[in-house]
């Protein structure tokens, strides 16, 4: 069995090769020649899986993404084939509310903002949302749902209206990239929802650039708006709008899900898909790949107070190293290459904060994501 997988998925070779016959690809690069050959074909969000890629391939039998999104997957198409489909929801949800929240720390610190007195509008609260507002919570941040599906689904937190969340100090949208169904989310932040945004807000793009008008963006920015944008997803990736970057203040190569534990976590959830699809009895397990993070344990020695949570937070994972690499490197490296050499980043678990006896006990680091021995 011919197991084509993406040369930037860590681990593949330790999950899958006991599984079948390895084949690392580009994922800009797959041609409908080579995919030809795959029994199994593993990708991330840069390969778009359709009719155009597979059509010359009589026996596949399982596509896998190790992403969250699957808008770069044509599912009708593999519905219509009879291939099975397995995508990795969740994988890096932490990790992208984990970016989340280094921005407002940094951001709060660049222009002396009260974090606590913030509100955050959240619009998507699937996985990362969630994942964003338990965080947000655990710093006592007020936060506000938008989320029409669920809501109408059933789920039995609080949503509010579109205009309501983008009324908040802070929007984060995660949504997924759709242009069809009720609830489109293509352009959803458009010219007119763009324009009436204040000057005082920020508006962070994590989930995918087409989700927000760039050029409308650009021109408002260019005409002097005061929005700030934290901004990891592009229109057009990897052509992106590169006049928009020096209109942000933090700029960033989709790499709002690349912890290491986040992609990792896509892999391995593929493998048991894999696993499961050929009636395998998985013996794998992340943990047993994952190296130990550099920084492992911090003792804190006082009272919790939002300076210390502000320095472990960034201690573990501070965005502005990402948004320096971006300005410095983009133009000679370019927008894939950036991605495909990204530094180790680890998640906030990866720490263990530990109380001196003297130190108060407060879940927060816990509730934060920390691990924190009680
Ligand atoms: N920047 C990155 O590195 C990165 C990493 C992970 C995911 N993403 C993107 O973020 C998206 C969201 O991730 P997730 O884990 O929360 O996905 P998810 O599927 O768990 O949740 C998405 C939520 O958005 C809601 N939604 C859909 N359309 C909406 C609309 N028009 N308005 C409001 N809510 C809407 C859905 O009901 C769902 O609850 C992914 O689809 C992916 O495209 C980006
Ligand atoms: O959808 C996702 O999971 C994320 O956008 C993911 O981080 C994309 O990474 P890529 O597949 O492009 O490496």
């Amino acid at each position: 069995m011919k197991i084509y997988y993406d040369e930037n998925m860590p681990f593949a070779r330790e999950f899958f090769s006991g599984l079948g016959e390895l084949v690392p690809f580009a994922g800009r690069e797959l041609s409908q020649e080579t995919a030809a050959e795959a029994d199994v074909l593993l990708v991330r969000s840069i390969t778009r899986v359709n009719q155009a890629l597979l059509q010359s391939n009589k026996q596949i039998q399982f596509v896998g993404t190790a992403t969250i999104g699957v808008d770069h997957i044509d599912q009708a198409y593999l519905n219509s084939r009879n291939i099975s489909f397995s995508a990795a929801p969740g994988c890096n949800a932490v990790s992208v509310a984990e970016y989340v929240l280094s921005a407002l720390v940094v951001l709060a610190e660049r222009y002396l903002l009260d974090l606590s007195g913030l509100t955050v509008g959240i619009v998507g609260a699937g996985n990362t949302g969630t994942r964003l507002s338990e965080k947000l919570k655990a710093l006592g941040i007020r936060y506000y749902l938008c989320d029409p599906l669920l809501a109408e689904q059933g789920d039995e937190r609080e949503f509010v209206s579109l205009e309501r969340v983008l009324s908040c100090d802070v929007i984060s949208l995660h949504v997924p990239l759709t242009t069809a169904g009720q609830y489109p989310s293509y352009h959803l932040l458009n010219r007119e929802r763009l324009t009436r945004l204040t000057d005082k807000q920020i508006l962070i793009n994590a989930c995918r650039g087409e989700v927000v008008d760039n050029q409308a963006l650009l021109e408002l920015k260019q005409a002097g708006h005061g929005l700030k944008l934290v901004w990891d997803v592009w229109e057009n990736e990897p052509d992106i709008l590169m006049p928009l970057i020096d209109h942000t203040e933090i700029a960033t190569a989709h790499i709002a899900g690349y912890s290491l534990e986040g992609k990792a976590r896509g892999t391995e959830m593929l493998y048991l898909a894999l696993c499961k699809q050929l009636k395998i009895k998985p013996k794998l397990t992340l943990s047993q790949f994952l190296p130990p993070a550099s920084i492992t344990h911090v003792e804190i020695k006082q009272h919790f107070d939002e300076i210390i949570l502000n320095q472990l937070v960034k201690m573990v994972y501070d965005v502005r190293r990402d948004d320096g690499i971006f300005r410095q490197q983009l133009s000679c490296q370019g927008f894939d290459m950036l991605r495909k050499n990204y530094p180790v980043r680890r998640e906030f678990s990866a720490v263990t904060v530990a109380l001196a006896e003297q130190a108060s006990n407060n879940d927060v680091p816990h509730q934060l994501g920390f691990n924190f021995p009680r």
